[in-house]
C-alpha cells in the first residue's frame, strides 16, 4: 500500500500541522480525511487544503488505513471506545496524545479485537512551522510498511525518532513536547530583563527572539557541542562570564533537571490516572 488513506479524529493544532504538512510533502487531498466534534475547524482544513471532513468520527474513519487519534487526553477514552467497533485490525493506530499508553488504547479500541498495531508519538508545536521533532515508539503489531507510513507522517513537520521503549515517551515528553515553552519561558525573562537595563520592550523582544533563532540554528548547524559554542562566547572574566557564573550560583542546571523530572513524572503519572 504506498499511498494509504489517512484519517484525523480531532482537527486542532496539531492536526492542522499534521495535514499542511503532507499537503506540503505532495500527499492528495482525496488520500485525507478529518473529524471534530465543532464545524469551524473543519471548514478551515476543507477550504485550505480539499480535504473531506466529518462531525462523525465513524464515518471519517471508513476505509482508512491509518487513523491518527488527536483528540485531548482526557476524551481519548470515549472517542477510541466509539470507534472500535469501526476500525478493522489492520487499520494502524497512531496517537499524538500525551500520556496515553499502548495497553489503554489496546482495552478502549476493543479488548475483544486481535492486538491493534499502534504508533504513539509526541511532537511539539514547532510542527506548526514543519520544525518539529517527534519521539515515535510502536508496539510488537506495527509492521516495517506501517513503520514507514508512521514515520512519513510525522517527518512532514519535523525530524522523527524511534524510541525503543514505550516509558520514554515521558522523557521525550519533557526534553521536546514541553520544550518550546520553556525556551519562550527564558525569552519572557530575558525581554524583561532588557526592558528593566533600559531599552525600549520591543527592542529588548527583538534582540532576545533574534538571539534566540541565531543560536539554535548555530546549535543545529555546526559540528560543535553546546559546551563549545558557549566557551567561544564566554571571554575570561568577561560579561558573558558574569551572566553564567550567576546563572549558575543560582542552581541553573539542578533547576533544570528538577523541572524536566517533575515534566516527565506528570507525563507518567497521567498515563496512570487516565488508564481508569
Ligand atoms: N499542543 C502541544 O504542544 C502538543 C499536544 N500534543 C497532543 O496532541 C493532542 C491534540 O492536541 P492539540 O491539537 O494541541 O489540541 P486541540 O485542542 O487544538 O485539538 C483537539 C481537537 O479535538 C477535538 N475534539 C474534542 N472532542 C472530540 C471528539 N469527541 N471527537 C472529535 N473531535 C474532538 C476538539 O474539537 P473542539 O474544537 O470542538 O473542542 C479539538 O479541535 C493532545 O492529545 C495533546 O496531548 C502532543 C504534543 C504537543
Ligand atoms: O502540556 C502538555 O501536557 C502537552 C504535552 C506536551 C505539550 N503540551
Amino acid at each position: 500500500m504506498s499511498n494509504p488513506r489517512i484519517a484525523f479524529v480531532g482537527a486542532g493544532n496539531m492536526t492542522a500541522s499534521l495535514i499542511g504538512g503532507l499537503r506540503a510533502q505532495g500527499v492528495a487531498a482525496d488520500a485525507i480525511r478529518a473529524s471534530n466534534r465543532s464545524t469551524e475547524k473543519l471548514e478551515r482544513l476543507a477550504s485550505e487544503h480539499g480535504i473531506a471532513t466529518f462531525t462523525d468520527n465513524a464515518e471519517a474513519v471508513a476505509g482508512a488505513d491509518i487513523v491518527v487519534l488527536a483528540v485531548k487526553p482526557q476524551v481519548m477514552q470515549a472517542v477510541c471506545r466509539e470507534l472500535a467497533a469501526q476500525l478493522p485490525d489492520q487499520t494502524l493506530i497512531v496517537s499524538i496524545a500525551a500520556g496515553i499508553t499502548c495497553a489503554s488504547l489496546q482495552r478502549w479500541l476493543g479488548a475483544g479485537t486481535a492486538a491493534r498495531a499502534i504508533v504513539r508519538c509526541m511532537p511539539n508545536t514547532p510542527s506548526l512551522l514543519r520544525q518539529g521533532v517527534s519521539g515515535l515508539y510502536a508496539n510488537a503489531q506495527v509492521n516495517a510498511e506501517q513503520r514507514r507510513q508512521a514515520e512519513q507522517l510525522l517527518s512532514a513537520v519535523g525530524l522523527a525518532l524511534w524510541l525503543d521503549a514505550e516509558q520514554q515517551l515521558d522523557a521525550v515528553t519533557a526534553v521536546s513536547g514541553s520544550g518550546p515553552a520553556y525556551f519562550f519561558l527564558l525569552l519572557e525573562a530575558m525581554t524583561a530583563a532588557g526592558e528593566r537595563l533600559g531599552l525600549p520592550r520591543e527592542t529588548a523582544a527583538l534582540l532576545a527572539r533574534q538571539t534566540a533563532l541565531g543560536a539554535a540554528r548555530m546549535a543545529c548547524e555546526s559540528a560543535l557541542e553546546a559546551s563549545e559554542l558557549r566557551r567561544r562566547v564566554t571571554s575570561p572574566n568577561g560579561t558573558t562570564e558574569a551572566a553564567i557564573k550567576t546563572f549558575q550560583a543560582g542552581g541553573f542546571e539542578p533547576l533544570v533537571q528538577q523541572a524536566l523530572s517533575a515534566a516527565a513524572a506528570r507525563s507518567a503519572e497521567l498515563a496512570e490516572q487516565l488508564s481508569k
